[in-house]
C-alpha cells in the first residue's frame, strides 16, 4: 500500500491519552480494529515511562500493529524506533535537523515532519521527509505547545506546491471535520483525543474511518 493510504486514519497516543480504565494496548487494538491505518506512539508528559517500561511498551504495540499489517511509527526518539525495530520516525521543528535525522534513520524508514508553513513544508521536503503533518488545523487540548490554529487554509497551500507529497492534517480532528481537511487536499487525518477520549476507541475509530474512507473517494482521484 502507498504511503498516502497509510495516512488516511492516523491514530497518535500514548499512556497519557488513555482514560476510562483502559491500557494503551487495549485503546490501541480498539483503534485498529475500527480501522486506523497507522498508529503513533507518542509517549509524552509527567506520568510518561521510563526507557525501559517504554521500549517494552512499543514492542507490545509493534506486536499489535503487526497483526493488523499497520505501520508503527515512533514520535521524537531516534533511538527507540530503531530499539523496537518500528517502522518510523516522526519528527517536529523542534527535534532536530531534518536531513542528519534522516541520514541518521537511513532510507529504509518512514520519516514524518510537522509543518505549519509552505516555508516549513519546502524545507522539509529537500532535507527527506517522506510525508508531513500540517497542525494544528483545529484547537487541540491534546499538545500543550501546540502552534497557533492555522485551518485548512495551509493544507491547501501546501497541496498546490506538492501535488504527490503524502500529507495529514492533525489537531482538533473528529468524525464532524474530517471531511474538510481530506477536501482541503490532505491524504488523511491524524488524531488522538477523538479516538483515545472515547470509552469505545473501537466505535470512535470506526465512525472516524467511515467519514474518512467517504472523502476520499469523494475528493481524491
Ligand atoms: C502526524 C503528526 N503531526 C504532527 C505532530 C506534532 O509533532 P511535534 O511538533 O514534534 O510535537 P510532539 O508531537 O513531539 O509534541 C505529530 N506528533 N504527529
Ligand atoms: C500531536 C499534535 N500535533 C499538532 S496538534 C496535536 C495533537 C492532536 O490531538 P487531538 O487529536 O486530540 O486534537
Ligand atoms: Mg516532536
Amino acid at each position: 500500500m502507498k504511503l498516502s493510504n497509510y495516512l488516511q486514519l492516523y491514530f497518535i497516543a500514548g499512556a497519557e491519552n488513555c482514560h476510562n480504565n483502559q491500557s494503551i494496548e487495549q485503546v490501541v487494538s480498539g483503534a485498529l480494529r475500527g480501522g486506523a491505518t497507522l498508529f503513533q506512539f507518542r509517549e509524552k508528559g509527567d506520568t510518561a515511562l521510563g526507557d525501559q517500561e517504554k521500549l517494552q511498551c512499543a514492542m507490545r504495540l509493534k506486536v499489535l500493529c503487526r497483526a493488523y499489517s499497520v505501520p508503527l511509527i515512533i514520535n521524537d526518539d531516534a533511538e527507540l524506533m530503531v530499539a523496537c525495530g518500528a517502522d518510523g520516525l516522526h519528527i517536529g521543528q523542534d527535534d532536530g535537523d531534518i536531513a542528519e535525522i534522516r541520514s541518521l534513520i537511513g532510507n529504509e524508514k518512514i520519516l514524518g515532519v510537522s509543518v505549519h508553513s509552505l516555508n516549513e513544508a519546502v524545507t522539509a521536503v529537500k532535507a527527506g521527509a517522506d510525508y508531513l503533518g500540517i497542525g494544528p488545523i483545529y484547537p487541540t487540548s491534546s499538545k500543550r505547545d501546540a502552534k497557533s490554529v492555522l485551518g485548512t487554509g495551509v493544507v491547501e497551500q501546501i497541496r498546490k506546491r506538492f501535488t504527490s507529497v503524502p500529507i495529514v492534517g492533525v489537531g482538533g480532528i473528529r468524525a464532524e471535520n474530517a471531511k474538510k481537511v481530506i477536501a482541503a487536499g490532505a491524504d488523511g487525518v491524524g488524531v488522538i483525543s477523538a479516538i483515545s477520549g472515547s470509552c469505545s476507541p473501537y466505535t470512535a475509530a470506526s465512525n472516524l474511518w467511515k467519514e474518512v474512507t467517504d472523502a476520499c473517494a469523494a475528493y481524491k482521484s
